[in-house]
């Protein structure tokens, strides 16, 4: 069967075990479900496939986002499609965390589903919400904190909601909702408001009066813009709210009773803005974000839920212009979502009267009828495209982007996870910056794959934005000008930024100290980069309006290190002039990347372009060019004498000039100056050497590289890569560097291959780049093939080394899984006693144990103590006595190699989980139930890190 017609095959058979997920799901909640049935066994008899097979499409399905999975023993998975709500994680421990969260959602859909946010930004303030109005007795009283229109009143009016269904308020309970600024100039007002008062406290007061405690008795007191309030009346409330009783206005001694739930809300700082009695009082503060600090997704769903209500009003259907909606989108609402809906309403009665005006069928919202303050400037929005100005969206095309995470986001994930590892010393400085830069590589291919040549109008702003401040930059740093390529790179990633979700408030939040430390670290790499990052961000945040943060920054450092900008100036630097947009800086980037050296600097000579422009920009740069008293300008064909003409006059400075450049030649050209060699050797060799067929170069600078892939994504082969350099037997030559599947795939794409010389290939996954060997991460486990891995691995190492690495292999593995299993063991502690008693039991019986039966004993082995530790369970053995008295040799050898482990922890083994041992490791195979069990923990095991036989 050939490679396409296989794949097509597969990919049928992945579909149907999701649609069979989805059928057994349908009509269902999740607590009506046999979980049992969505594990690979089931579902693999189903469809009549194998097991590891089901199991590798789950787990790609998993990654891709359309499966959540429950538990490990066995692992079930479900169609996200399938489940009653939204909101449901990834992954659950097990399938009763699953019910609750299922019981929660179906409790948060009745009042808080029309509440956006409430599953992302708002989720841990409707939690505390929610415990505070569950205290026994009548709740906590809590205090709402936010701007302006951020959703202070809605929420409260939820909380009232959500207390009447959940039976907290009875149903002669009400919500009074005062407005506490109303009264700031009138305190009296507000005493006798809230208290009531008696025939005669005031002139006026004719008759005995409730006030509004005793109103919302048994219900719910909202109290919004409480710092208006004056420290007196905020003395009075605390009094009541400590005693739960009040005299009314006017008569002091009869006591009134009220039980009420107190909701506050306050924009200002309620540390400076409240008395600090009152404040005491109020155990629960709650933060509520501004809309600035809400994730994209979100903002664009409240655009949505406004015109759709708004819609229902007119009752006309509304479209919307593609500008209008990106304005709304990008534009920073200072009065939060208050201002949004009334800019939108407003915009929307304007649309309104041209829609009846014209009489047209449709209400169209274009950017005209938005209030003019929200489009002060549109032109400095660099969203606002004339193209298109026109398109209408019917509100069904304005859903959120969907589709999972961005790319950046992964990145960003991704450059996290990485400086976190080396921040706990398990990468080093060199592989933790490769394997950055080339998880920034991908995103690169990611922003040029299948729009190579598509560039859109705000890319081109961008762009020129970005070759402004160019200049500035090469004059006060000295730093070589961006070549064209560059600028379009980091054009397509500031693009790609305006267009994409941002990384949201919270996330940034919670990595703050880690980004803080990754933008320490990348100073001492290169201080002046860093610099120049920071300098130049502020340039476009202000230019493209776009909120642009530390990541950001360090994204930027790493371009520029990337872009090869982190080298000392060469001795002789070296300058190449070609027609055409990027010929010449294609070729210095890549010559400077082959050579990791920053040697050549690209003057672009577009066709159009006027030769005296172009030699002017040559000349500046010499005039600009400092420490350095020999250059050499390369140029292609036919350029040489106009150019000879124009720098002849040039003082303290050599030059030398070479006609018809290529990329060979300026890597040859490129060598020689790193050899040191004068700027005449340089000119007369390269005039000899320059002949076709001449190499030199690549596999003189190429480090070694082993590859680490996995079809489960770039996580999983990190993890990969990992497991492989923690086992190495010694210091290696070489970095292991984790790659994604795809990216390997498109092979041109990415530039390992010219960076490094890939020798091996390590993975789950053989997509067989041509002529590099590939050896499976089982292979190396089960040892299944040792010629094939003395072939591969026998020109890394020799013969003793290889069995230290598979042995190191056969440990680490087991050591990341025991990771997964063990809940109250350090498995870094255990596994060592582990490793000390496998050694002494091979030792023992003088027989070497497979590795697949070792890895089963590592796990086996710590599961056995942890479970002795916490539940000392009697095990049953079938026919215990003959076996102890059939092999007391055996009991009293295990006895003593575990001797050591069972007084660190203060355990004793019982006979019948010798006996266990004793099938284990010498009977092995043949006791079936035994081995089924292995094999079953085994495949979970492989199935829960990702890796698939
Ligand atoms: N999460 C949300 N989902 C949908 N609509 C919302 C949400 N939050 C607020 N709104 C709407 O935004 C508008 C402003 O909200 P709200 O009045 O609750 O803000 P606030 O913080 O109380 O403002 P202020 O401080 O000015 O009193 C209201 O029309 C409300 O319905």
């Amino acid at each position: 069967m050939d490679w396409k017609r296989s794949r097509v095959m597969e990919n049928k058979t992945k579909r149907q075990l999701y649609e069979r997920i989805e059928t057994q799901m349908t009509g269902r909640s999740v607590r009506e479900l046999d979980l049992e049935l969505f594990c690979a066994r089931s579902l693999a008899e189903k469809l009549d496939i194998s097991r590891n097979l089901a199991s590798q499409y789950l787990n790609e399905l998993f990654y891709e986002g359309k499966l959540i999975k429950i538990g490990a023993h066995p692992t079930c998975f479900l169609a996200r499609s399938a489940l009653e709500n939204d909101g449901f994680a990834s992954v659950y421990d097990n399938a009763e965390d699953l019910w609750n969260q299922a019981d929660q959602l179906q409790e948060k859909r009745s009042v808080f589903s029309d509440l956006i946010g409430g599953n992302g930004s708002l989720h841990y303030a409707i939690e505390q919400c929610k415990a505070a109005m569950n205290y026994p007795g009548s709740g906590l009283a809590v205090l709402l904190h936010g701007p302006t229109g951020s959703g202070k009143s809605l929420l409260a009016a939820k909380l009232y909601d959500y207390c009447v269904q959940r039976g907290l308020i009875g149903s002669e309970g009400r919500l009074i909702t005062v407005n506490c600024a109303e009264y700031s100039d009138n305190p009296d007002f507000f005493l006798t408001s809230l208290f009531g008062y008696t025939k005669g406290a005031y002139t006026g007061a004719e008759k005995d009066s409730e006030g509004l405690l005793a109103l919302a008795d048994k219900g719910m007191l909202f109290l919004d813009e409480i710092h208006s309030l004056t420290p007196e009346c905020q003395e009075k409330l605390f009094l009541f709210m400590d005693k739960g009783v009040y005299h009314r206005v006017g008569d002091n001694q009869k006591w009134l009773a009220s039980t009420v739930r107190f909701v506050f809300a306050t924009t200002e700082n309620p540390d400076q803005a409240l008395l600090k009695t009152l404040f005491r009082r109020i155990p629960i503060v709650i933060q509520i974000p501004a809309l600035k600090e809400r994730p994209l997704t979100e903002k664009r769903e409240l655009i949505r839920y406004i015109l759709e209500t708004e819609q229902t009003k007119f009752k006309m259907s509304v479209r919307i212009s593609e500008s209008a909606y990106r304005l709304l989108e990008q534009h920073e609402f200072r009065h939060n979502i208050g201002e949004l809906k009334n800019d939108i309403q407003v915009g929307m009665a304007g649309a309104y009267m041209k829609a009846i005006k014209n009489a047209s069928p449709t209400l169209d919202l274009h950017i005209s009828d938005l209030p003019s303050g929200l489009v002060r400037n549109p032109l400095r929005n660099p969203l606002m495209d004339q193209g298109s100005v026109s398109r209408l969206l019917p509100l069904g095309e304005l859903l959120p982007r969907g589709g999972g995470e961005s790319r950046y986001l992964l990145f960003y994930q991704a450059a996290m996870q990485n400086y976190e590892r080396f921040q706990k010393h398990e990468l080093s400085l060199d592989t933790f910056l490769a394997t950055t830069t080339l998880q920034l590589e991908q995103y690169v291919d990611f922003l040029f794959f299948n729009n190579e040549n598509f560039s859109s109008p705000q890319e081109e702003i961008v762009q020129s934005l970005l070759a402004n401040i160019n200049r500035p930059l090469n004059k006060k740093y000295g730093m070589p000008e961006l070549s064209n390529n560059e600028i379009k790179i980091l054009a397509r990633y500031f693009t790609d930024l305006l267009q994409n979700e941002p990384i949201s408030a919270v996330e940034l939040r919670r990595r703050g100290r880690s980004i803080s430390d990754f933008q320490e670290t990348l100073k001492t790499v290169n201080p002046k980069l860093v610099s120049i990052a920071n300098e130049i961000l502020p340039l476009l945040q202000t230019g493209l309006n776009l909120p642009l943060g530390a990541f950001e920054e360090i994204t930027t450092t790493l371009f520029f290190l990337y872009f090869n900008r982190g080298y000392q100036p060469a001795p002789i630097p070296v300058v190449i002039m070609a027609h055409g947009y990027s010929i010449a800086s294609g070729i210095a980037e890549l010559a400077n990347q082959l050579l990791h050296q920053n040697i050549f600097t690209a003057i672009d000579m577009p066709v159009e372009s006027h030769f005296e422009t172009i030699t002017n920009k040559l000349k500046q740069y010499l005039s600009e060019i400092r420490n350095c008293h020999e250059i050499i300008v390369m140029v292609d064909m036919g350029s040489l004498e106009g150019i000879q003409k124009y720098i002849d006059q040039t003082a303290d400075l050599d030059i030398g000039i070479i006609n018809n450049v290529t990329t060979k030649l300026a890597l040859d050209v490129g060598a020689m100056i790193m050899e040191g060699d004068s700027l005449e050797t340089i000119l007369e060799q390269a005039k000899q050497r320059s002949l076709p067929n001449y190499v030199i170069i690549k596999n003189r600078v190429r480090p070694k590289a082993i590859l680490t892939v996995c079809s489960s994504g770039i996580g999983i082969a990190g993890k990969i890569a990992a497991l492989v350099e923690n086992s190495f037997p010694k210091k290696m030559d070489l970095t292991v560097i984790p790659i994604a599947a795809d990216t390997l795939q498109h092979r041109q794409a990415s530039g390992i291959f010219d960076k490094y010389n890939v020798i091996l290939i390590l993975g789950t996954l053989n997509l067989k780049p041509q002529g590099i060997p590939f050896i499976s991460i089982e292979d190396i486990i089960n040892q299944s093939d040792s010629w094939a891995l003395k072939e591969k691995l026998g020109m890394l190492m020799n013969d003793e080394e290889l069995t230290v690495f598979t042995q190191n292999m056969v440990r680490n593995f087991s050591l990341d899984n025991l990771i997964d299993y063990l809940t109250i063991l350090n498995p870094e502690k255990i596994i060592v006693y582990v490793e000390e008693i496998l050694e002494q039991i091979q030792k023992r019986l003088e027989f070497t144990l497979s590795n697949n039966i070792l890895i089963g004993l590592y796990l086996h082995i710590s599961c056995l103590i942890e479970r002795l530790i916490i539940d000392k369970r009697f095990v049953y053995y079938l026919n215990l006595e003959k076996f102890e008295a059939e092999h007391a040799d055996f009991i009293a050898m295990i006895r003593e190699v575990f001797g050591r482990v069972c007084r660190a922890y203060n355990v004793v083994i019982p006979t019948a989980e010798i006996g266990y041992l004793y099938n284990y490791i010498v009977q092995g195979k043949s006791v079936e139930k035994q081995v089924e069990c292995v094999e079953e923990s085994k495949s979970e095991l492989m199935e829960s890190v990702g890796f698939t036989e």
